[in-house]
C-alpha cells in the first residue's frame, strides 16, 4: 500500500526558484509510491497546526518543505505526540542549517529522492520548557538577528541578507551576564553570546560546535567569553575556519540538560526563531524523531 505524506509548505521561505516547482515535486513523489497532500502555511506557527493536524490524521510521513523555520515549527507539532510520523525535508529556505547538517541536497529531485529512499535515522530534539528544537538555541549579540532580518530582503539577496544584519548590529554589541548549571559544572560569566547545538552546521557555520552528533543525547554548548569588538570579529573569522575552540575566549562543553538564567533580557533563538526569553531549561531527547536522510555517504556541499 502507497505510504501517505503531508507535505507542509512555506510559501514565502527563502527560494523563490524552487518554489514553482511544486508540481514537479508532488508527481515525483506520487510516481515513487507516496502518496502526497499539500498544506500551505499561511503564517507565523500555522506549521506546528498542520503537523500535529497531520500526526491526528495518521499520515506515515510529513515532509517540511520550506527553511529552518519551517522545519522548527513542524518539530513544534509532533514532539509531544505519542505517535510521531517520518519527517522528510525539502530546503527552500535561506540557509537551511538543518538540510546541511543532514547531507540534505539543495536540489528538489535530490531531496525527493532522499524522501524515496527512505532510510530514516533518529535524530535527537531539544527541549526549552515547552518548546522544542532540532538544531540550535542560542541568546545574546547577533543571535536574534535570523528573525530580525525582513522575509523579502531574504527573497531577494539570500544569505546576503544575514550578513548585512550582522554588520548593522556589530557596533551595539554587548555582553550578557549568565548563570549556567549544566550536567556536571556550574560558572557565572559575561558572555557575548551562548549555543546550545544539536548538530554541527549552525548560523551558516560549518564547523561552529565540531564534536556535535545528532544522535548521542548531548549538546554541544559554545560560550563567546565579554570582549571587545575587534576580540569579537577575531573570534568570529576563526569560527569560519573551524579553528576557535582553542582560543582563550571560548567555552565549549558537552551536556544532557542546561539551565540558563539572567539579571539580563535575553531573547532565545530557537532554530532561527525567536522562543522565548531566559530563564530557561534546556534537555536533550535522545533519538525523539525519524528523519529520512542521504545515505551515499557523499557530502553534498562540498
Ligand atoms: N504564509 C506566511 N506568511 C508569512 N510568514 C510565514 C508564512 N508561513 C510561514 N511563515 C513564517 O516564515 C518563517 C519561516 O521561514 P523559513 O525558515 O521556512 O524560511 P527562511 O527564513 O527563508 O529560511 P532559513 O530559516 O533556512 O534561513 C517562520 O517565522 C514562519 O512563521
Amino acid at each position: 500500500m502507497a505510504k501517505r505524506a503531508r507535505l507542509i509548505y512555506n510559501p514565502t521561505s527563502g527560494r523563490e526558484e524552487m518554489k514553482k516547482r511544486l508540481p514537479e515535486i508532488l508527481q515525483h513523489l506520487e510516481r515513487g509510491g507516496i502518496e502526497t497532500s499539500t498544506h500551505a502555511t499561511i503564517g507565523e506557527g500555522d506549521a506546528t497546526l498542520a503537523a500535529a493536524e497531520a500526526v491526528e490524521r495518521g499520515f506515515d510521513i510529513i515532509i517540511a518543505a520550506g527553511g529552518d523555520g519551517t522545519i522548527y515549527e513542524v518539530i513544534n507539532g509532533v514532539a509531544e505526540k505519542d505517535y510521531r510520523p517520518q519527517l522528510g525535508i525539502i530546503p527552500l529556505g535561506t540557509t537551511n542549517d538543518f538540510a546541511r547538517a543532514l547531507n540534505i541536497p539543495r536540489s528538489w529531485e535530490g531531496a525527493v529522492d532522499v524522501i524515496l529512499q527512505q532510510h530514516a535515522r533518529y535524530i535527537d530534539v531539544g527541549k526549552m520548557d515547552q518548546r522544542y528544537f532540532i538544531n540550535i538555541a542560542g541568546g545574546g549579540s547577533m543571535t536574534e538577528l535570523t528573525y530580525e532580518v525582513p522575509s523579502k530582503l531574504k527573497t531577494m539577496i539570500g544569505q546576503m541578507a544575514y550578513y548585512m544584519k550582522g554588520l548593522e548590529k556589530l557596533p551595539r554589541l554587548r555582553p550578557i551576564e549568565l548563570h549556567i548549571r549544566a550536567d556536571d559544572r556550574e560558572f557565572h560569566e559575561e558572555v557575548m553570546l551562548f549555543l546550545i547545538s544539536n548538530s554541527n552546521s549552525v548560523g551558516g557555520f560549518e564547523k561552529l560546535a565540531p564534536d556535535a552528533s545528532l544522535n548521542d543525547g548531548l549538546f554541544d554548548v559554545l560560550i563567546l567569553k565579554k570582549c571587545n569588538l575587534a576580540e569579537f570579529i577575531r573570534v568570529v573569522s576563526l569560527a569560519l575556519r573551524g579553528e576557535h575552540l582553542g582560543d582563550p575566549n571560548i567555552i565549549y562543553f558537552q551536556t544532557k540538560t542546561i539551565h540558563v538564567t539572567s539579571p539580563d533580557y535575553v531573547q532565545i533563538n530557537l532554530d532561527g526563531e525567536f522562543g522565548g526569553t531566559l530563564p530557561c531549561t534546556f534537555t536533550n531527547l535522545p533519538c525523539h524523531v525519524q528523519i529520512f536522510i542521504d545515505q551515499s555517504g557523499q557530502s553534498v556541499y562540498k
